[in-house]
């Protein structure tokens, strides 16, 4: 199975070491960005030039070129693949976007241990993913560490049983990946699903992966504060004209 792929491959890396001099000249919290948007939806737009499921999606090109025309392009905050075996991600693009833009960045990647919280913090990252369903009962610890390091966390759910252990970690942001990452089938019915129990706990929904055109955000936009949106933009040719529709659907 794929996903076990690239845990092992996750498992073997060595800490990346920090770019030298970063400074976080980010002034709103993702949290913030979400919320502040007015009249318009909150698109989180990603960069990723491969995928399991798509395979190349773009050629790598300068991330910071592309984090600047999402943000002409209307996005809320960006979300930074830094896998490389699998999503062509580097850890160093986090710095690259950060230098580029004064948006909140998420790191994209599959945390597994401690070390890469810290690791998170050090590239630069103001938010980090941690996806509910590899780290199970470790969640909370991980949530928990994510605060403590200035990190805010986006935990990742795609079951019931994800959401309990999500809203049981105390994490505000949680995301409903409309992906299983299992099986890489992609059911969008699964934010309306879900959205429900996450809003009357009080915390913010992101609707996550194979959101494809405006359609998809008009449907979604009664369950979801937020939108992750990768593969469509990254495979437009002009991927700020096509976030530009996404925000304004
Ligand atoms: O490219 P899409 O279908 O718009 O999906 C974006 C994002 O949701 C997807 O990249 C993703 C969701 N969860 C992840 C966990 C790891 C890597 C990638 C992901």
């Amino acid at each position: 199975m794929i996903l076990d792929d690239i845990i092992q491959k996750t498992a073997l890396r060595s800490p990346e070491p920090a770019p030298r001099g970063m400074t976080n000249n980010c002034p709103l919290s993702l949290k913030e960005a979400i919320t502040s948007v007015q009249g318009r939806h909150a698109v989180i737009a990603e960069i990723k030039f491969s995928s399991p499921s798509r395979g190349m999606i773009r050629e790598r090109t300068n991330p910071g070129k592309i984090a600047e025309e999402y943000r002409k392009g209307g996005c809320v905050a960006l979300s930074v693949l830094t896998e490389p075996d699998f999503f062509g991600g580097r850890a160093e693009d986090i710095a690259a976007v950060k230098d580029a833009v004064s948006l909140p960045v998420l790191r994209k990647d599959f945390i597994i241990d401690m070390c890469q919280i810290e690791e998170t913090k050090a590239l630069g990252a103001d938010a980090v993913l941690l996806i509910a369903g590899l780290l199970e009962e470790r969640l909370c610890d991980f949530v928990s560490a994510a605060y403590a390091a200035g990190l805010e966390p986006l935990v990742e759910v795609h079951t019931p049983d994800e959401v309990t252990m999500a809203l049981a970690s105390g994490a505000e942001i949680i995301g409903i990946n409309n992906r299983d990452l299992r099986t890489m089938q992609v059911m969008p019915e699964t934010t309306a699903a879900l959205a429900g129990s996450i809003r009357d706990a009080g915390r913010l929904v992101v609707s996550m992966s194979g959101i494809g055109g405006q359609e998809d955000i008009r449907r979604l936009s009664s369950h979801a504060d937020a939108f992750l949106v990768g593969t469509a933009l990254m495979s437009a040719e002009d991927p700020r004209t096509v976030l530009e529709e996404f925000v304004c659907a």
